[in-house]
């Protein structure tokens, strides 16, 4: 392999994992050598090289393999370290990291940081977290299978995998299985091929937990879900624990047969809500503190996650992937990072995720709070009642939408610019000397935002 045939297989990579994450964590990286089936990339940091390996790795060796070039292992390490070197160490600590071997003979990638110390909890996911708890615990089974589901990156692996890390610690002689339903389909098929659907069924069926992530997937495909079926029925006849996941709930997941519906209703059924505001802070200042500890210079200007915790609401997994982008951006520049340049090395993401709240909407939260009418907004009334909440709502749509200070007091029933510009100032000004406004002005923040 050589320098173009990496550059092509980045090609591939990029589309695969966007332009944001290419830009931060693949287009530092530069080719070193190929030998005997490992790839070996300098990265500009330590820090950069390790993210890659844990997050970039598999999409790597198969763009890289997809180019000709039977690539089975990744190095990725600071371009300070000699490249054979490195290598051995940087192999070992990804396989012991991110991979053990479970007792059923089977290698699980279960991810080291997916423990439950790694998974803060929140309203939203409390009764998710209390029931793996329960689970993991490896007493009598009470509710069979548990099923866990919600949207895309709110921590269903997680806490799966957070099941499995406990119950192999707490209970070393129980077999734990975790897999995905597509590496349980694709282990059917391939022992379909290889005829040994007995050696399968043998396998699947004398594990003591099984753990399937993402049931979804075997929607629609009918001979892996007769013998999901099959598997699930038997375990769970044996009393043994089954837990699944899925990003629907079991009556929502469509092309299911009714049966295996029924059966995975049969349990406990968990959502996992969106996360709210404290739950995002939560999770940010875990990361921030987990980072700190191996990074004691590390700092960051007073503000800033709780800018991060209320503009990207998307997902965990979307603001996990910011804050590693500025940890990245703070290891390269070696020093504090400010409000302004986490707006410039997050700009991408944060345009993506701002909502487009009016200043409709703003006026009419702000009415509820305060107890007033919309028409209140826009009126003349000058006493203090009216004229402070009219005021609270200019400085939030100043603060929370583009729109300018015109604009602005077009809006507040055609105000003059410097009104808008002075009502912007008094807020601030209160917000320091006056804990009640501080506190009103945040509380409508958080609500207009969640
Ligand atoms: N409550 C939490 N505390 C700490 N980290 C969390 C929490 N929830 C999610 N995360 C992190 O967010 C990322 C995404 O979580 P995870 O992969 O578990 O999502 P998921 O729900 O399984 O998504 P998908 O449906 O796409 O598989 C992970 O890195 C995970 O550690």
């Amino acid at each position: 392999m050589t320098n173009d045939a990496w550059s092509l297989a980045k090609g591939g990579i990029r589309k695969d994992i966007g332009a944001h994450n290419y830009t931060t964590w693949i287009e530092p990286l530069s080719f070193r050598s190929m030998e005997e089936g490992t790839l070996s990339l300098a990265s500009p940091t330590e820090f950069i090289g390790k993210w890659v390996m844990q997050n970039f790795r598999d999409v790597i060796l198969r763009h890289v393999s997809a180019n000709g070039d039977s690539a089975a292992r990744l190095v990725c390490s600071a371009s300070s370290h000699g490249a054979s070197r490195s290598a051995a160490p940087a192999q070992t600590r990804t396989s012991d990291e991110s991979t053990q071997r479970s007792r059923a003979g089977q290698e699980n990638t279960l991810d080291k940081r997916f423990t439950f110390d790694g998974f803060i909890v929140g309203k939203s996911n409390e009764l998710a977290h209390a029931a793996a708890r329960r689970v993991a615990t490896g007493g009598p089974v009470s509710f069979n299978p548990l099923f866990l589901h919600g949207r895309v990156g709110l921590g269903k692996t997680h806490l799966m995998q957070a099941i499995a890390w406990e119950m192999q610690e707490q209970n070393p002689d129980k077999r734990v299985m975790y897999l995905s339903a597509e590496q349980f389909m694709y282990r059917f098929v391939q022992a379909l091929r290889e005829k040994a659907t007995m050696d399968f069924k043998h396998l699947f069926r004398t594990v003591d937990v099984l753990l399937v992530d993402d049931v979804q997937f075997i929607a629609g495909k009918e001979s892996t879900q007769e013998e999901f079926f099959h598997t699930f029925n038997a375990l769970v006849d044996q009393g043994k624990q089954v837990v699944i996941s899925a990003d629907r709930s079991p009556a929502d997941i469509s092309d299911l047969e009714e049966r295996i519906t029924s059966r995975l209703q049969s349990g406990l059924v968990v959502d996992l809500h969106p996360a709210d505001y404290e739950l995002r802070l939560g999770v940010l200042q875990h990361r921030v503190d987990s980072f700190a500890a191996h990074n004691p210079d590390f700092q960051l200007e007073d503000g800033v996650l709780e800018f991060l915790a209320s503009r990207i609401t998307a997902s965990i997994r979307v603001l996990e992937g910011a804050v590693m982008r500025l940890f990245a951006y703070a290891d390269l520049v070696k020093q504090s990072v400010t409000m302004e340049q986490t707006q410039d090395v997050l700009g991408d993401l944060l345009r993506v995720s701002e909502r487009k709240l009016t200043i409709d909407e703003i006026m009419k939260v702000t009415c509820e709070h305060y107890s007033l009418r919309m028409s209140d907004m826009t009126s003349a009334r000058r006493s203090r009642t009216v004229a402070r909440p009219r005021q609270m709502a200019m400085y939030l749509a100043k603060k929370l939408t583009p729109r300018s200070y015109p604009e602005i007091g077009r809006k507040f029933g055609g105000r003059d610019h410097t009104t808008v510009l002075y009502a912007v100032r008094k807020i601030e000004e209160l917000m320091i000397a006056d804990d009640q406004i501080a506190e009103d002005a945040q509380l409508l923040q958080r609500k207009l935002e969640s």
